[in-house]
């Protein structure tokens, strides 16, 4: 009875070792940047940001081993190249307790014919079995510490084992972080946040297992079936007999069983992950959940979700119930025909009962360790599958970097667009000849219709994007030769919707600095008060030191937008670009943001670049930029473009200015 539930934990161990999908972590992008200080906030649109930002885990292919190929076996052995001593150490540990527990079996078996007189004169007196055996039955208690030494090699066994796993998941994981971390917004536009993120947690778990546990697990069983195989021969051929009929049953039924119950796992693991996508993705936006009134909608739609996951369930327990008590059935069946077998035998004196005993011990540690073969098989290919998806992150090079080239952080006389023309991927091209200049100390407004790519000009500026064809140019170097993050570190960036940081005002103001230590209060203080933005921090008790919520949630739009100016301005940035830095708010908030825009603009000796909705913003702009299908349609002064009859500038002011005659006295 014992042996057959030690036999069903071992089968059990090896299911419940697989680690589930349903811990995939979900995460979102501004946790994930500020967690390692290297994604600035010169992201122009947050919204563009938010898209994918907020796109939770969504429904995974189940893994497809046949994909998984056996190059990359190397790749992710290496991967525990470091940590080879460690995992050296396991295996001798592994060594100890398996030499322990293979020949327990057969010194217990002399042990038991030792109390039987009349089999005294057959043994062998050089046997070192027996002469164990012997020791044993005078100090019982030193077989007790052999138990307790076995226990102890297991123990570091997992615990080496364990440990080296987790190392080889932090360096996967930390790599394959600073990789996503360099590939360019293309790459983001693509790649869903949530995707990368399961990548991180649940595939590097995979292959940190399957290089690790996975492996020491392996190869216990392979050690375990081949030392009782060969020790079952050892103590009875006749015996053999049997269990060449009986081993294929039990591994039959489980392989059968077992197959049946890791497919529903898996449909488990994609129903849970779709549950948790809708929960995410509602809770996210309960706002607008609770002003839709679409509670009720909502719990429906988690309750299908919810549903699905009960009748997989279902499915999933009666495969595990039929796996298991097939199992016991099988197994059963297989002791009973060793031991009606082996009484036979023992009867006519071919075998004793000792012999008996360890062979029927070796059967069950031979069974439990087939089907952990086959489980390590299984976890193995899973690993590579894994580790195939996440090499191909490790291993993407960026087409833009983030570092090399010249290190330009100003301009002295202009930036130029040169017969530019870009297209988002997978999209129809955008522009196909922008050419205008933004003059050094200058403040250019870029205008046009929704969607004519006003932000996608101050994209290109940044270099988050590279131009299909054409070249912009800062005093006469093109942006390509550029060092892109010392080139992006010099531009102050205010963008639509302010993306802060779950931390604090102070911590979100220098968020972005160089050295955010060395930054003073004072200059904190500055950088908020010309943003207008120390006003109302210091009403709060602890002022700077306030937290502000998950992406801000404790301020209002326009504090957070009056935070963000004082963000992009306290590196002193020797370049701004202002995307539509107030369209988002309301009257009063609009307000006091401009006039933090004006104070800064008005004593502003740096190159501004406004993209601008609000056209009776821009009306100090020394040049406005009128972009319309694709190209410059119109530049010059407000007053020069408001002249031109059916201009193009003069028609959007006149769309905004609807119901006022005359939009010149606007
Ligand atoms: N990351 C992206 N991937 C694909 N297409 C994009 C992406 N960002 C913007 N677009 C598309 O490019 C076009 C220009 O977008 P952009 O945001 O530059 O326009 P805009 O003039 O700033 O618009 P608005 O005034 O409405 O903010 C739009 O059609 C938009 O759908």
């Amino acid at each position: 009875m014992s042996l057959l539930s030690h036999l069903s934990r071992l089968c059990c161990s090896k299911c419940s070792s697989i680690p589930s999908s349903s811990t995939r972590l979900f995460c979102f992008a501004p946790q994930v940047g500020r967690s390692t200080g290297f994604l600035k906030s010169t992201l122009i649109k947050s919204k563009q940001a938010f898209r994918n930002v907020s796109v939770v885990e969504t429904k995974r292919e189940s893994y497809k081993l046949k994909n998984a190929s056996w190059k990359d076996l190397k790749a992710i052995l290496s991967l525990a190249g470091p940590y080879k001593w460690r995992i050296m150490l396991g295996i001798s540990f592994l060594g100890i307790s398996s030499s322990i527990f293979l020949f327990t079996p057969r010194v217990l078996g002399k042990l038991i014919d030792e109390w039987d007189e009349t089999k005294q004169d057959k043994m062998d007196p050089n046997d070192k079995a027996l002469l164990l055996a012997r020791f044993f039955k005078e100090n019982p208690i030193a077989l007790a510490g052999v138990f307790m030494l076995g226990a102890i090699a297991i123990a570091a066994r997992i615990y080496c084992m364990h440990t080296a796993g987790q190392l080889v998941i932090n360096d996967l994981r930390k790599s394959v972080f600073n990789s996503v971390l360099r590939q360019d917004m293309a790459f983001f536009d693509k790649n869903k946040v949530g995707e990368i993120v399961s990548r991180l947690s649940t595939d590097a778990l995979i292959v940190g297992y399957s290089v690790s546990m996975n492996l020491s697990d392996g190869a216990r069983a392979l050690i375990t079936c081949f030392g009782s195989g060969g020790l079952m021969v050892y103590t009875s051929l006749a015996m053999c007999k049997v269990i060449f009929v009986v081993v294929p049953v039990i591994v039959g039924t489980f392989a059968v069983f077992g197959k049946l119950q890791r497919k529903y796992t898996l449909m488990m693991q994609e129903a849970v992950a779709g549950a948790n996508q809708v929960a995410t993705e509602r809770l996210s936006s309960v706002r607008t959940v609770r002003m839709l009134v679409a509670e009720r909608k909502e719990l429906a739609a988690y309750s299908d979700k919810i549903n699905e996951i009960w009748q997989i369930s279902k499915k999933e327990g009666l495969a595990k119930g039929f796996m298991f008590g097939s199992f016991q059935f099988t197994g059963y069946l297989a002791l009973s025909s060793i031991l009606f077998y082996g009484s036979n035998l023992i009867s006519q004196g071919l075998l004793t009962y000792g012999e008996l005993s360890s062979f029927c011990l070796y059967a069950v540690l031979s069974a439990g360790s087939l089907s952990a073969m086959s489980g390590f098989y299984l976890e193995l290919m899973k690993g590579l599958g894994a580790s195939s998806r996440l090499f191909e992150l490790k291993n993407r090079e960026p087409r833009i970097p983030l570092e090399g080239g010249v290190q330009i952080g100003n301009v002295k006389d202009t930036i130029r667009f040169e017969h530019v023309a870009f297209g988002y991927a997978d999209r129809d091209p955008l522009f196909h000849n922008i050419s205008f200049d933004v003059p050094a100390g200058k403040i250019t407004a870029v205008v046009g219709s929704s969607g004519s790519g006003k932000s996608t000009i101050a994209s290109l500026l940044l270099r988050l994007y590279d131009p299909t064809s054409g070249r912009i140019l800062v005093d006469g170097t093109d942006l390509k030769d550029i060092d892109p993050s010392y080139w992006r570190r010099h531009i102050g960036t205010v963008g639509q919707e302010p993306v802060l940081f779950s931390t604090t005002i102070k911590e979100n103001i220098i968020y972005g600095s160089l050295e955010p230590e060395n930054v003073t209060d004072a200059e904190i203080v500055s950088a908020a008060d010309q943003s207008n933005a120390d006003e109302f921090i210091s009403r709060f008790p602890i002022k700077y030191d306030t937290k502000v919520g998950e992406h801000g949630s404790t301020l209002s739009g326009g504090q957070k937008q009056r935070i963000a100016i004082a963000r992009a301005l306290v590196n002193k940035p020797n370049i701004l670009i202002m995307d539509e830095a107030t369209s988002a708010l309301d009257a009063s908030s609009e307000y006091l943001v401009r006039i933090a825009l004006n104070k800064l603009l008005a004593n502003s000796k740096q190159t501004v670049m406004i993209i601008a909705h609000r056209l009776s913003t821009i009306k100090h702009a020394d040049q406005i930029v009128v972009v319309d299908r694709g190209s410059v349609a119109e530049s010059g002064s407000y007053d020069e473009l408001i002249a031109i009859p059916d201009g193009i500038f003069r028609k959007l002011v006149e769309k905004q200015t609807f119901g006022f005659k005359n939009p010149e006295s606007y």
